[in-house]
């Protein structure tokens, strides 16, 4: 691998309105200067896909965009969701939450029924009209494409459903909350081909009406689903582009090399 010139980026602001943008985003955990100076557009309705080597912080990245670093590493710069900076005093942090979602690398339901993992977040926003919580429920479930292969047994444990169908309720369960943008972190890596099938479909028709962030070690799966990426390597976001540009005509030898799969 070469050395890299930091100061060599190309970052493309996608000419659309932007769910989510950051400017020198920094995230430090202690000393570790984990994330540097990321300055990014994540355009409405559209997947984007974060790549880059093991430990380069794409993870890191991901998770300051809900406020899930607030109790373990120092977050600096602006994350801005539509017009309101989700790091201000006065923004509450379940609030950012609702409105950005996240799913997980390992699928993660509650020790409870199908039917209690969809309803307990709503539960706790105060929902308990039980047409609205059996709406909620049908309609997430169908979005995560599961209901057909759930809906006669809702009461059966989450732990009994296979890794697949775990995460698509993992998602169910984001979605229930209505949500406009979702981040996902290899959302896919823990599952079979037929199961990564099914959760790419799900994806694609996801964003046409949500905004898509997902981590991913897989280029194919960047390439089949997502419409921009962002490469990232050693804490610093090298080149964010339409996904066919970046795959195609990389504007950094760094970025060619590692979407040939010269490293990582
Ligand atoms: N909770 C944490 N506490 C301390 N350091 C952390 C923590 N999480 C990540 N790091 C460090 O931050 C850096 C970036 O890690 P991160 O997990 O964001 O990378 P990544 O690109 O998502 O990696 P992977 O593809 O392996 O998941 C690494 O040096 C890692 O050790």
């Amino acid at each position: 691998m070469q050395n890299t010139d930091f100061s060599q980026t190309y970052l493309m602001a996608p000419d659309l309105p932007s769910a989510i943008t950051t400017e020198d985003l920094q995230v430090f955990y202690g000393n570790n200067h984990a994330m540097h100076d990321a300055t990014l557009q994540f355009p409405e309705n559209r997947i984007t896909a974060l790549i880059g080597a093991s430990g380069s912080g794409k993870s890191t990245f991901l998770r300051s965009l809900n406020r899930m670093n607030d109790d373990v590493a120092t977050v600096t710069g602006k994350i801005m969701y539509h017009d309101t900076d989700i790091n201000a005093k006065n923004v509450n942090v379940y609030a950012v939450r609702r409105h950005i979602g996240m799913v997980f690398q390992r699928p993660n339901p509650f020790a409870k029924s199908i039917r209690d993992n969809i309803t307990f977040a709503l539960k706790a926003y105060g929902i308990r009209n039980q047409a609205e919580l059996d709406e909620r429920i049908e309609t997430s479930l169908k979005e995560a494409a599961l209901w057909d292969e759930v809906k006669d047994t809702l009461d059966r444990s989450a732990l009994s459903l296979s890794g697949g169908q775990a995460q698509r309720l993992c998602l169910a369960r984001s979605l229930a909350v209505q949500p406009d943008v979702l981040l996902l972190d290899e959302p896919a890596s823990a599952l079979d081909p037929i199961s990564t099938a099914k959760i790419e479909a799900t994806l694609i028709k996801l964003a046409e009406h949500y905004t898509i962030i997902i981590v991913t070690h897989n280029m194919q799966q960047a390439s089949r689903i997502s419409q921009y990426t962002a490469f990232f390597h050693l804490g610093h976001v090298l080149e964010f582009d339409t996904t066919s540009n970046l795959f195609q005509t990389p504007q950094l030898p760094i970025t060619r090399d590692y979407v040939t799969g010269h490293f990582g």
